[in-house]
């Protein structure tokens, strides 16, 4: 395929109209404004701001902590099956318009148990919506239980106890919350359990945290997926092994601006990544917070370096199915769907 005779004017539409997997998305940080002051009327939970502008207006943020604190405030609405069911389904349906035909969700039980939501109820509700997505939207999806880093292991172990009666309804564990103070170390026996358990296992690491965060949720981990992961660069041994090991980073623009972790989107480093032969993705992480959702990230993105060319859109969309957790037959269906797509839009040239 000959991408580079597509012009640069037709690369929104491709990077918009493109099938992608999403692998970095917190479903909490998909709650919008709107939702959360609808879920708050409803389960008579009073908020501390007036208004859904209000609210919208005190999301600028400093750094991840200054997100946190507000996300987990907004998480605070969410009280039934049915609130979890819709928030996952608003999601869903919003993934299915950015051409996402698969989206591997993460939840964070511990923000809902510790305010006396049982598991079952946070478990339940995000797992109907999937199944009603599968169904509906022919949209695949599959939920990653995020342990809170800021928590201790002993709270994380707990955590796993209780998901084990719900199993089949999650693939794998994860890692979140703020990094710096809370390394991967701490949480090495729990991610031990859960490989012997036969989970999946990704560590947000390098958002914030040094880049010896990576490396250590490879090694005392066994993370087989790096969420974030940027700070890689600092450190040119370990950009080395995530290229021959073939380890994704789950990288999340408009976040790491948001976030301060890049002054600009023109100073992001996605194209150093690809260009170092890194499987780097492109994702949300939390897109009602971070003004966009996944084909928002692409093309500000693109908008805004200009190495960034069809070539790359088309890597991003084969990093994002390679590194998906399906089945390698699943996988390969996929690629040879984008395969098609590209040589659609290139047709001719
Ligand atoms: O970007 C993030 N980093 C860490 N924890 C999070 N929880 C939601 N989003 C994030
Ligand atoms: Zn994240």
């Amino acid at each position: 395929m000959n991408l580079e005779a597509i012009p640069r004017q037709e690369l929104d539409c491709i990077l918009r109209r493109m099938p992608k997997a999403e692998l970095h998305i917190h479903i909490e940080g998909s709650l919008e404004p709107e939702l959360i002051f609808r879920m708050a009327q409803k389960n008579g939970i009073k908020l501390v701001y007036p208004s859904v502008e209000a609210l919208r207006a005190a999301y600028a943020f400093t750094d991840l902590q200054s997100f946190l604190d507000i996300y987990y405030a907004g998480a605070g609405v969410l009280q039934t099956e049915e609130d979890f069911f819709d928030m996952a389904w608003s999601y869903l349906e919003r993934a299915k318009a950015d051409n996402v035909i698969h989206s591997e969700i993460f939840f964070d039980p511990q923000t809902h148990t510790a305010r006396g939501v049982a598991f079952a109820t946070v478990i339940n509700g995000l797992h109907r919506a999937i199944e009603r997505g599968r169904e509906e939207l022919g949209l695949s999806a599959s939920l990653i239980l995020c342990f809170l880093r800021h928590l201790s292991e002993a709270d994380a172990f707990a955590t796993l106890e209780e998901a084990l009666p719900f199993r089949d309804k999650f693939i794998g564990v994860g890692l979140d919350s703020g990094e710096r103070g809370n390394p991967p170390e701490k949480f090495a026996a729990v991610f031990g359990r859960c490989q012997a358990l036969g989970l999946r296992l990704v560590a947000h690491a390098g958002e914030e945290g040094p880049a010896s965060y990576i490396s250590d949720a490879l090694d005392l981990l066994r993370a087989e997926r790096i969420d974030h992961g940027v700070r890689c660069l600092e450190d040119p041994q370990l950009v080395a092994r995530l290229a021959s090991e073939r380890i994704a980073l789950t990288v999340c623009p408009l976040s790491n601006v948001k976030l301060a972790v890049f002054p600009e989107l023109g100073s992001h480093n996605i194209g150093r990544l690809l260009a170092e032969g890194i499987v780097a993705t492109i994702n949300s992480d939390d897109p009602a917070y971070f003004g966009g959702y996944l084909n928002e990230n692409f093309t500000a993105t693109f908008a805004a370096l200009p190495q960034l060319g069809a070539r790359q859109a088309y890597q991003l969309a084969r990093n994002s199915f390679e590194a998906s957790f399906v089945a390698e037959e699943t996988r390969k269906r996929w690629i040879a769907g984008l395969d098609a797509f590209f040589a659609d839009c290139c047709g001719g040239r």
